[in-house]
């Protein structure tokens, strides 16, 4: 079975969320079922790019992996579009037989059974100003779908007032769930815009309006964090 892969980068660093720091490569599937009104990987997600989504096989995957960390093992981190979508099973038990981990970065609206088989879950349900609604059944049944060994994190991204309220409702749910909040980035590249500068300067404000609301509010189990390869690398494509 092929996997739609948009694009295989790094050795880099995870920006985001509760591995952010950690060296990892990327594998980035292309598809999704959402289509987020400030997604920041828009040539990863619309219908117009699926001719750049390469079908691959998991051994040929493996072998661009293998090539990039040097054939040494590390955390490779499957983010999309959804990867939820493509059948990653074989990728999985090939990556796990060569000794490296797997995270997957997603919204939480589709579910597999090989999510069972990942060694770190990033769920990233999306907040009103996405446009997109929350499909708690969904989102649950993901949550279910992970294996013993998976360490599941809940990562909320936040525009605004609305979202942050929205956040703070669905986080109750799941108090048993890491948490990370994360400034939404308003105007990320996009196809028509590839190397829009990063307005740091409106980044940093969004993150310390968003450290003040949670320390204001007492909210001391949510981790605040940027997209830090935004900081560091501005918009840039597979960084
Ligand atoms: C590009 S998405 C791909 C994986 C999956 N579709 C998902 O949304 O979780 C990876 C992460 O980037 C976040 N993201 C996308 N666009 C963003 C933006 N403009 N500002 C901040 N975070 C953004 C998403 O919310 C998600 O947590
Ligand atoms: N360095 C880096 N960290 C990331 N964390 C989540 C990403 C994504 O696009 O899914 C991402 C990304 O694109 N680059
Ligand atoms: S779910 Fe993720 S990849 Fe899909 S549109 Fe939203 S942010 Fe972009
Ligand atoms: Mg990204």
């Amino acid at each position: 079975m092929s996997i739609a892969i948009s694009e295989i980068f790094g050795p880099t660093i995870q920006g985001e969320g509760a591995l952010i720091g950690v060296p990892t490569l990327f594998v980035r599937t292309g598809g999704c079922d959402f289509r987020c009104s400030w997604c920041d990987t828009l040539y990863a997600v619309e219908p117009r790019f699926k001719a750049d989504w390469a079908p691959m096989s998991a051994e040929a995957i493996m072998a661009e992996v293998k090539q990039l960390s040097g054939g040494q093992p590390l955390l490779v981190t499957l983010s999309g579009g959804n990867p939820a979508l493509q059948p990653l099973t074989e990728l999985l038990e090939q990556g796990h037989a060569e000794g490296y981990t797997f995270a997957m970065e997603t919204q939480g609206s589709k579910v597999q059974d090989w999510f069972a088989l990942l060694d770190h879950l990033t769920l990233s349900p999306k907040p009103p100003s996405s446009g997109m609604a929350f499909n708690r059944s969904r989102f649950e049944a993901s949550l279910a779908a992970a294996g013993e060994q998976t360490r599941v994190s809940l990562k909320l991204v936040i525009a605004d007032e609305a979202d942050y309220q929205w956040a703070r409702a669905v986080a109750a749910d799941y108090p048993q769930l890491p948490l990370t909040l994360q400034p939404c980035n308003p105007s990320p590249a996009t196809p028509e815009q590839p190397d829009l500068e990063t307005d740091t300067a409106s980044l940093n404000a969004r993150l310390r309006w968003l450290v003040d609301k949670v320390t204001a509010d007492r909210w001391f189990n949510a981790r605040v964090l940027p997209q830090l390869h935004v900081l560091i690398w501005n918009n840039e494509r597979g960084v």
